[in-house]
């Protein structure tokens, strides 16, 4: 049997841990097991329960304070996923041999990590080898996609981990929550853009117009691949939580492999609320 994984990505701040956390909740609540992973060295509070830590593998200051290597926070952080990646086996120890087990990867915010260092490739190489289908979860903040430039490198930052890791990705905007109604309203033209007709509407507030073919060209071949979406996520709504789990088993084929409860005994009267309930357990157990 599979086992499944979300490793779950974006900038700093973009809102991985609380993702995690809200989606370990929302777990519980529809009796399903999801277990958290923290991989960020840097982190200190968790807001859910950490299945393993690798700060029991590697500190991020014990690396800044080597005398041998020098290094400042950054460097410190990178240092500290390479070494992950030497040293594996820590993982596997850690995760066990589960079958069938969901697992949330709570990474850092280094952006470099999801652009061009090999460390997360070789992760994610690992956990298939592990028997582990992988679903990257690109996290980008709402807040910061309201302007059509902001929205390109945001999809940007999320297409070049799709192209460096090559698993299935979902994109998510957090902090929907945070927004005014007219910014919600206005960004759902983002949630599936329409590039070409977003360069048009927007082109006067693009800085420069040196760069104008540039971006033209990029915001074409973003809208000619249709390559990256957006779900948005807001905390305190279940149902679009549901829904953004829904496409991430999806992609994993999370739930295919669970047998169906033929729903024989139930009462003819309440039969659709209990096949959904027993469809849940089902899927959760
Ligand atoms: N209102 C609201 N605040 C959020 C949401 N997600 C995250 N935040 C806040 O944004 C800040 C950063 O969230 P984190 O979950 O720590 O973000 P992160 O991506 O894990 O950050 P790093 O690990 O430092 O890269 C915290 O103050 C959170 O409380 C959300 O959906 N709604
Ligand atoms: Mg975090």
């Amino acid at each position: 049997m599979p086992r499944y994984a979300q490793l779950v990505m974006g900038p700093a701040g973009s809102g991985k841990s609380t993702y995690c956390a809200t989606l370990v909740q929302h777990a519980e609540a529809i009796h399903r097991s999801v277990q958290v992973v923290n991989l960020d060295p840097a982190a200190e509070h968790f807001s859910y329960p950490v299945m393993a830590d690798i700060r029991e593998l590697i500190q991020v200051d014990d690396v800044m304070e080597d005398p041998s290597l020098r290094f400042g926070p950054n460097g410190g952080l990178v240092f500290c996923m390479e070494y992950l990646a030497n040293n594996l086996d820590w993982l596997e120890e850690n995760l066990g041999h589960v079958e069938d087990d969901y697992i949330l990867f709570d990474c850092p915010g280094q952006i470099e990590l999801y652009t061009h260092l090999p460390v997360m490739k070789q992760l994610v190489e690992q956990l298939q080898q592990w028997e582990f289908r992988v679903c990257g979860v690109f996290l980008v903040d709402s807040q910061f996609m309201v302007e059509t430039f902001k929205f390109i490198s945001g999809v940007m930052a999320a297409l070049s981990a799709m192209v460096s890791l090559e698993i299935p990705q979902v994109n998510i905007m957090t902090k929907m929550d945070l927004l005014s109604p007219k910014a919600k309203k206005e960004i759902e033209k983002y949630l599936d853009p329409d590039m070409f007709s977003m360069m048009e509407d927007n082109s006067a507030s693009f800085r420069s117009k040196k760069f104008d073919k540039l971006t033209k060209a990029i915001c074409e071949l973003i809208d000619d691949y249709s390559m990256v979406r957006f779900l948005p996520f807001d905390r305190s709504d279940e149902e679009g939580i549901n829904i953004v789990l829904q496409n991430i088993d999806f992609s994993i084929q999370y739930g295919e492999d669970l047998e169906f409860k033929e729903p024989k005994e139930l009462e003819e009267d309440s039969g659709n609320q209990q096949q959904d309930e027993l469809f849940q357990d089902s899927v959760g157990s």
